[in-house]
């Protein structure tokens, strides 16, 4: 983790993975907040990370589960940032990691067990990419801000889904919400 935390450092003024102005609580604000995924749920299969940018939370979950038997796909069209991604994935030998370069909404759909999304999208933007994406007993898990109560109602009016929020550790008034079974409503 150690190693990552450094590369982030290291490539951000070129590529701007991560706000500038965060990257002095990059341990607290980034990594640990990514990591507590990790205490919610114990993967397997397959788990899909939607708009990784830097690897949050798709290479720190990588390096958290390398010893479980999960496989990882993190998307990202942007170029320089999935290029990033895969030298995280060789520098610390990442296995059963890949990296799609591509638009979540033009890749083929990859019936995930499990999907996270940071900062990506609101929750009702981020519903097409779930109901392309999750199999049908997947689950999502979208860590959202301070305004995750106010998605939820949003997306309501237009989906139909299944959420329980779980409070997050590292900010009170933030969520990571599970969400299974979207659809149209
Ligand atoms: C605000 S950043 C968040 C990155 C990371 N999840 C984090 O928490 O730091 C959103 C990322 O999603 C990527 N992205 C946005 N829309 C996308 C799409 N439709 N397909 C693939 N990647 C997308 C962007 O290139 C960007 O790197």
């Amino acid at each position: 983790m150690d190693l990552y935390a450094a590369q982030l450092r290291r490539w951000n003024p070129r590529i701007n993975l991560v706000s500038a102005a965060t990257l002095d609580d990059l341990a607290g604000r980034h990594l640990a907040d990514s990591a507590q995924i990790a205490s919610v749920i114990e993967p397997d299969g397959h788990w899909v990370d939607l708009g990784s940018g830097g690897g949050l939370p798709g290479i720190v979950l990588s390096i958290l589960w390398q010893d479980l038997g999960v496989r990882l796909t993190l998307v990202e069209s942007d170029r320089r940032k999935a290029a990033f991604l895969r030298q995280m994935i060789r520098e610390l030998s990442l296995s059963r990691v890949r990296v799609l370069a591509e638009r979540i909404e033009s890749v083929d759909p990859l019936a995930a067990d499990n999907i996270s999304a940071r900062a990506l999208a609101s929750l009702t933007n981020l519903m097409p990419y779930l109901v392309r994406h999750l199999a049908p007993d997947g689950r999502a898990w979208l860590m959202k801000g301070r305004s995750w109560a106010e998605e939820l109602e949003a997306a309501r009016r237009g989906w139909a889904f299944t959420c329980r929020s779980h409070t997050s550790r590292t900010d009170p008034d933030a969520a990571i919400l599970e969400v299974s079974r979207p659809s149209h409503a």
